[in-house]
């Protein structure tokens, strides 16, 4: 199923726990991503493709999607199998590094790539360019593990890699989805992190427990004030351009064309997620 809009939350359910992927049916975030990688141990990686066959049999509220384990793995050939033949909506595929990477995973299916060692930073710009490429995830773990940096509540080391994930996605028109926020007791910690990202430039965050997905659908959506404010931009340009004017002022500030733009995207945001 195409996603009506760019996901604002995105919830990561291990593969090898039927009860949690029942339970992420009944649940409000915009994406599900059923993970055969990180969550689920070695000896339990066969089973997962099984309990995710067999989830992938119903049809599912949102778009659905299989995060494999990176390519040159001893999961890959059957990894790849499950995610051509399942139903899936779309592939998640860890630790891109180069374009080729996300070529050799090319199914015809929507790709998440995602970027999470240094040389995925340095060629996001390449691996975004790949036409089957939609979106592009931070990994904050295992990236701050190869970075050897260290946890920072403003994320300060992570600052000029994150932004580079947005700026390589945005270049090439596709969604950057922010990273994982570790502790799920922390509501307040990862509200915090969630409208940091989004002042970052990033569409909607990835989740790993249902106690997130409020937050991010809030922090990453459009409230009824700001739909009201983007709506009223648009009422002031109007009645410029009507009294023949190139550029208007609302509320005392500068608009044009590009601000028109973005309040009308503000809107279609709203809409769609207020349905
Ligand atoms: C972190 C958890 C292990 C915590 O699990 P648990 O102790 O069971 O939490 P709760 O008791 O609070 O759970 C309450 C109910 O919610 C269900 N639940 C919990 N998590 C999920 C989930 N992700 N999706 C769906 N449902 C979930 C529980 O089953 C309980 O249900 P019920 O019993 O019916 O009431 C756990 O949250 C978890 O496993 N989370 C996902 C971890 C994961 O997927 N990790 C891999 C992705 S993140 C990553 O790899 C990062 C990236 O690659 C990087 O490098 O940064
Ligand atoms: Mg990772």
């Amino acid at each position: 199923m195409p996603p009506a809009h760019p996901p604002r939350s995105v919830l990561y359910v291990p593969g090898d726990k039927p009860r949690a992927i029942d339970k992420a049916r009944t649940l409000n975030a915009d994406a599900i991503i059923l993970d055969l990688e990180d969550a689920v141990a070695p000896e339990h990686k066969s089973a997962a493709r099984d309990h995710i066959r067999h989830a992938l049999q119903t049809p599912w509220p949102v778009p659905v999607l299989i995060r494999v384990n990176a390519l040159n793995t001893p999961w890959e050939h059957d990894d790849r199998e499950l995610a051509l033949t399942a139903g899936a909506s779309g592939i998640v595929l860890p630790k891109v590094e180069h374009a080729h990477d996300a070529h050799a995973l090319s199914l015809g299916l929507p790709l998440w790539a995602m970027i999470e060692t240094p040389q995925g930073v340095l060629n996001a710009h390449h691996i975004a360019a790949v036409p089957g490429v939609t979106t592009l995830i931070v990994g904050a773990n295992d990236l701050s593990r190869a970075l050897r940096t260290q946890p920072h509540p403003d994320r300060t080391p992570l600052l000029h890699a994150l932004s580079s994930v947005v700026l390589a996605a945005r270049a090439h028109g596709k969604t950057p989805l922010d990273a994982v926020y570790n502790d799920i007791r922390d509501i307040g910690g990862f509200t915090r992190e969630c409208q940091q990202g989004r002042a970052l430039g990033f569409s909607g965050k990835t989740l790993i427990h249902p106690g997130q997905i409020d937050a991010a659908n809030q922090a990453f959506g459009v409230t009824v004030a700001e739909a009201a404010e983007a709506q009223a931009l648009i009422d002031a340009w109007d009645a410029a351009r009507a009294e023949g004017k190139s550029i208007a002022t609302h509320q005392g500030a500068l608009v044009e064309q590009m601000h028109v733009d973005e309040a009308r995207e503000v809107l279609a945001l709203y809409a769609a997620t207020n349905r």
